[in-house]
């Protein structure tokens, strides 16, 4: 499948706290169920055995539910498995992971509120740009703030899929997409839920929000 056409839609990360005491797969396979195209397992802990189980587990609901799954920033483990993977700009360098990954993995960057980032990004081998922070996000209130305005530009100079991030809701998702990115990515606006009907019900939302022309 070529990347513009499974780079689409709604980009569901998980999140160790609000994904805790059994949550992570119920939850996940809610988003998944709803309309999720892209997961990324972002967990910050060293725990290597539990995030290789649990990474493991994700791989096959996303399989299932013909999603692709990206890991955060740990490219090891992403080769072990065979999927994607998001890198920060902090988090080792693109083009190594591209050679180690291979030409079919998804591999995406952080580039913040800054073009050259982006450029720098595709020249390196990635396959989408992640622009944010959009709005207060309660996952991550210290990234950098971002302008919508930028995504008009970057549309322009950038030929690759775009990933907006930060405090997204169903609410403000829709300028963002009339501005051209192709992906919303969320965590608390859609797994900070009581339940996983509650999660495949604000999936769906955010998912519809790709089928209007
Ligand atoms: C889709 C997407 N966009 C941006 C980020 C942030 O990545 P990074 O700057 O490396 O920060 P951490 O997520 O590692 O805290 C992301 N994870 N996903
Ligand atoms: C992980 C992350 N990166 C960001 C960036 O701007 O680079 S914002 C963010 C958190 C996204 O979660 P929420 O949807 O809860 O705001
Ligand atoms: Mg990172």
């Amino acid at each position: 499948m070529k990347d513009s056409t499974r780079l689409r839609g709604l980009y569901a990360i998980t999140d160790s706290k609000l994904l805790a005491e059994g949550r992570l797969l119920p939850y996940v396979e809610a988003a998944l169920k709803g309309g999720a195209r892209l997961l990324q397992y972002r967990d910050k802990s060293s725990d290597e055995a539990r995030r290789l189980r649990e990474a493991d587990a994700l791989q096959e609901l996303c399989a299932r539910h013909g999603a692709q799954l990206i890991i955060n920033d740990d490219a090891e483990l992403a080769a072990r498995l065979g999927v994607g993977l998001h890198l920060g700009q902090e988090d080792g360098s693109l083009a190594a992971a591209r050679a180690l990954l291979g030409r079919q993995a998804i591999i995406g960057a952080t580039c913040h509120a800054q073009l050259p980032l982006a450029e720098q990004a595709a020249r390196d081998g990635a396959s989408y740009v992640a622009f944010g922070r959009f709005f207060q996000s309660q996952t991550k209130p210290g990234a950098p703030s971002a302008d919508p305005e930028l995504l008009r530009e970057a549309r322009t100079r950038i030929g690759l899929p775009i990933v907006a991030i930060g405090g997204i809701t169903p609410e403000t998702a829709p300028s963002l997409i009339a501005a051209g990115v192709q992906m919303i990515a969320v965590v608390h606006a859609l797994f900070a839920a009581d339940s996983p009907a509650e999660v495949e019900h604000r999936a769906r939302a955010f998912s519809q929000l790709f089928n209007t022309p």
